[in-house]
């Protein structure tokens, strides 16, 4: 053990041991500030949810894919000003590269989309789990990492990719039981913005410093983002006009607005007709206030929310058809979503929803006396042979092993004692029945 012999070594204080103690013996046990350590019932609920996760992916069709959690910064520059480019946990390595631990997954997806180049036939639907890091100041306390299911869809322009992405979310909120009463999807398009921008004559480079101004709509005040919108060099009309249209909630007076034949309002159309057809219409809304925050989307973008509005977005993404163009490739129409780890279980903790995770074995299987050790093992040895999962327990009295059995849900108890072995036998104890028999070593299923 790392640091118990420092604390029992005989050192005068302040000189540090020989192994990782400091001078008070015993290293830091906690891992560094924004990080979370697994213990084996948290893991229990992080692998239920990725289970869910990638069970979706499965019937959606989406191949796994992954890729290193350390990145080159060059895939993560950009000017826009958004909070997860400031925030990038970057460094140089030992070669004098510049590297981060990615703080999202798409530009890796996107990196190695064109490093496959032609050889992957489209359209290229793949899904990951990773781990996504930032560099806050630990002022506000919040965490550093997090896991993020993604599922992008790479070589589809239309919006049936989207309905598909939408599809694929409901789903998953459906295995985890919960309903279109406790959670909705806000949906819009970045289209929306461009049509009010066009308007106002505003010119295309300032539309993704816009969107991500936008973005903090509901985050911070309105007179701050107008503010902010006015500083990029907008009149105050084009910031009232884009305000004014960011807070519709329906189509039809966004179509007022906008006039019909505008791209935005086709495409929203089409996504809430297929809706329909999918079944999911009712989880879906409206509302032209989402723009999400990252600098590259360029069409439909949705966010899933708690209807009672305690929680922070639980999933968000939208298309991203001109994302590869930025690295130097020829663009693929793309669109994607990110599902965190952590607001989905303070909604399922929210809604009394989280799974009983306790352990479950197969089977304890305990020798009465030392020199029973062998035949235990080999008995033991048989039934993990036999894919039965199998505690072999040792050193313990009979009292404890009971209890163990109850703790960890065994199924049997197999007890090895002298005189049963002698005959070749051992004793079985039901743990359920608490019917107990004798049954030949060699025939133990
Ligand atoms: N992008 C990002 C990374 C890590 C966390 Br925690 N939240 C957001």
């Amino acid at each position: 053990r790392l640091f118990s012999s420092a604390s029992s070594s005989t050192l005068t204080h302040g000189e540090a041991s020989s192994t990782h103690g400091d001078a008070d013996g015993v290293v830091e046990v906690n891992p560094p500030r924004g990080t979370r350590d697994f213990t084996p019932e948290d893991m229990r609920l992080r692998t239920w949810l990725f289970d869910q996760f990638r069970e979706v992916s499965r019937i959606m069709a989406f191949e796994e894919v992954d890729f290193p959690v350390l990145e080159s910064e060059a895939l993560f520059i950009r000017k826009a000003g958004e909070e997860i480019t400031q925030q990038l946990y970057n460094f140089e390595d030992k070669g004098g590269r510049r590297v981060v631990l990615r703080p999202e997954i798409t530009p890796s997806l996107a990196r190695l989309v064109i490093k496959q180049g032609k050889s992957v036939s489209l359209p290229l639907k793949w899904f990951t789990i990773g781990q996504c890091w930032r560099y806050e100041r630990m002022t506000r306390g919040r965490r550093r990492e997090h896991y993020q299911w993604n599922m992008d869809i790479f070589g589809v322009p239309k919006v049936r990719a989207e309905a598909e992405l939408l599809h694929a979310i409901v789903l998953l909120f459906q295995r985890l039981g919960i309903t279109s009463s406790d959670v909705g999807i806000r949906v819009s398009s970045r289209k929306v913005l461009q049509a009010v921008l066009n308007m106002y004559f505003i010119p295309e480079h300032l539309f993704t410093e816009v969107c991500v101004i936008v973005d903090k709509l509901g985050k911070i005040t309105r007179e701050e983002i107008e503010k902010e919108l006015i500083s990029t060099g907008l009149s105050s009309e084009a910031v009232q006009g884009i305000i004014n249209v960011l807070s519709l909630k329906s189509l039809s007076k966004l179509e007022e607005v906008l006039g019909s034949g505008v791209e935005a309002v086709a495409d929203l159309k089409k996504l809430f007709s297929f809706a329909e057809q999918y079944g999911y219409a009712d989880w879906i809304c409206f509302d032209a206030s989402v723009v999400r925050g990252l600098a590259y989307y360029t069409g439909i973008v949705f966010e899933a929310f708690d209807r009672e509005g305690k929680l922070r977005a639980i999933c968000g993404g939208g298309r991203y058809d001109r994302l590869l163009s930025t690295f130097g490739s020829e663009d693929i129409p793309a669109c994607g979503f990110g599902f965190g780890d952590a607001v989905i279980v303070e909604l399922l903790k929210e809604k009394g929803l989280l799974p009983d995770l306790s352990r479950q074995i197969d089977d304890i299987v305990f020798p009465l006396d030392e020199e029973l050790e062998g035949p235990a093992s080999s008995i033991a040895s048989s039934l993990r042979k036999k894919g039965r999962s199998v505690d072999l327990v040792e050193d313990k009295r009979l009292k404890w092993v009971f209890k163990h059995a109850e703790r960890i849900n065994a199924s049997r108890l197999i007890l090895v004692g002298n005189s049963e072995w002698e005959r070749g036998m051992v004793r079985v104890k039901i743990l359920s029945t608490r019917e107990e028999f004798e049954v030949k070593a060699g025939e133990l299923e």
